[in-house]
């Protein structure tokens, strides 16, 4: 029941293109997992290795300490769950549910007792003796869930498995989804090109972009100190600033704007880079600017305001010419109006420093 999974120096390649380069990885036992990133970046081409649908050309797969790289799929011990959810349309409810298991010599009485005791953990007992036809795609995907983890998996692998439906029942169904995996513990990969779904489901995350994990870490990690400008953009939202790090008796200050110089601490820049000035770029979500009107900070102009009840956005000019996006809590004082100048700090905690390829975050964790 539940188990690890250990990937080491796994490659994937289709005739002469590396669509995986050697990629590490080890995925605890009961962990929600996520492979998130753009389309083609690999998120499916790694769950069907582990599946054991592709091929593989280098490295290897373990489930605890048993390497599987030549077990057949049907020998994996694996649930799967796909976006179009692949059940059987001359089947009830309960006879898909039922289906994996009827292949297993499990007694009749045995197979409805599990069946049962599945309807219930996915909420779906009202509908269990009606065709697939009849229910709604929300409805659908629990069947798909339940045929799914009914069988006990040691794994169980989910490919966009919400993309089919609507806005709200995407976000029904992704708590739901969650709330069941925490309930079964099943070890879980899951694939999405859905930021904030993964940010909702999972407990780590691995960005990955062409075939390489970008970074890999809890969704707090990966949102607050993305570890490259790529990831930094591809997960929430963030403006990018071009700005210079001062090292003087050895004290970091960020240049931004102009007329703009913070002290920020806990800057580590690796001793082969080190200048006095260094160009960087400068990461900082719509949240982490203070507009001000005390002359403090980035001269700027308010360009335009969405307001969005508790939150209102701001689009405003630096005098760079660069635009940036700002999201304040509303307040009950009046709204900025365009044209109107205005100074912007930084908190300095919050905002990430990279090298200026965008390539290495200065402001986390780095390998001197
Ligand atoms: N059978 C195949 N033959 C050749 N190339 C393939 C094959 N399957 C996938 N690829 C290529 O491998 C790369 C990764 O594809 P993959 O489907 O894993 O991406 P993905 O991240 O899951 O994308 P999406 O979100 O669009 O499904 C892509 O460049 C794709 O074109």
């Amino acid at each position: 029941m539940s188990v690890t999974i250990s990937i080491q120096d796994l490659v994937k390649k289709y005739g002469e293109t590396t669509v995986i380069p050697e990629l590490s990885v080890e995925i605890q036992k009961g962990e929600f997992f996520t492979l998130l990133g753009p389309s083609g970046c690999g998120k499916t081409t790694l769950l069907r290795m582990i599946a054991g649908f592709n091929s593989i050309e280098g490295g290897t797969i373990n489930f605890n300490d048993k390497v599987i790289n030549n077990v057949e799929p049907g020998k994996r011990n694996i649930g799967m769950v796909f976006q179009n959810y692949a059940i059987f349309p001359h089947l009830t409810v309960k006879g898909n549910i039922a289906f994996g298991l009827q292949n297993r010599k499990i007694s009749k009485p045995e197979i409805a007792e599990k069946v049962d005791e599945i309807l219930k953990v996915v909420q779906i007992e009202q509908y269990k003796d009606r065709m697939p036809k009849n229910l709604s795609g929300g409805q659908q995907q629990r069947v798909a869930l339940a045929r799914a983890i009914v069988i006990r998996p040691d794994v169980l692998l989910m490919d966009e498995p919400l993309s089919n439906l609507d806005a709200k029942l995407r976000i029904d169904m992704r708590n739901a989804i969650k709330e069941i995996q925490r309930e079964v513990g099943i070890t879980t990969v899951y694939v999405t090109h859905d930021q904030e779904e993964a940010m909702a489901v999972s407990d780590r995350i691995a960005v990955m972009k062409s075939g390489v994990i970008q970074h890999l870490g809890t969704p707090q990690e990966i949102y607050q100190r993305p570890a490259n400008v790529f990831v930094a953009t591809f997960i929430g939202r963030t403006n990018i600033i071009e700005g210079t790090l001062q090292h003087e008796h050895g004290q970091y200050s960020l240049q931004m704007g102009q007329g703009y110089q913070e002290p920020i601490a806990n800057i580590q820049v690796p001793k082969s880079e080190m200048k006095s000035t260094l160009p960087v770029q400068i990461s900082v979500r719509p949240e982490e600017f203070n507009i001000r009107q005390d002359q403090q900070g980035m001269k700027a102009t308010i360009v335009h305001s969405v307001f969005l009840g508790q939150h209102t956005h701001y689009f405003v000019d630096l005098a760079s010419g660069q635009r940036v996006e700002i999201t304040q809590e509303s307040q009950t004082a009046e709204l900025l109006s365009p044209g109107q100048t205005v100074y912007l700090t930084v908190k300095p905690d919050k905002i990430n420093v990279y090298d200026i390829k965008g390539e290495l975050n200065y402001t986390g964790r780095v390998q001197l």
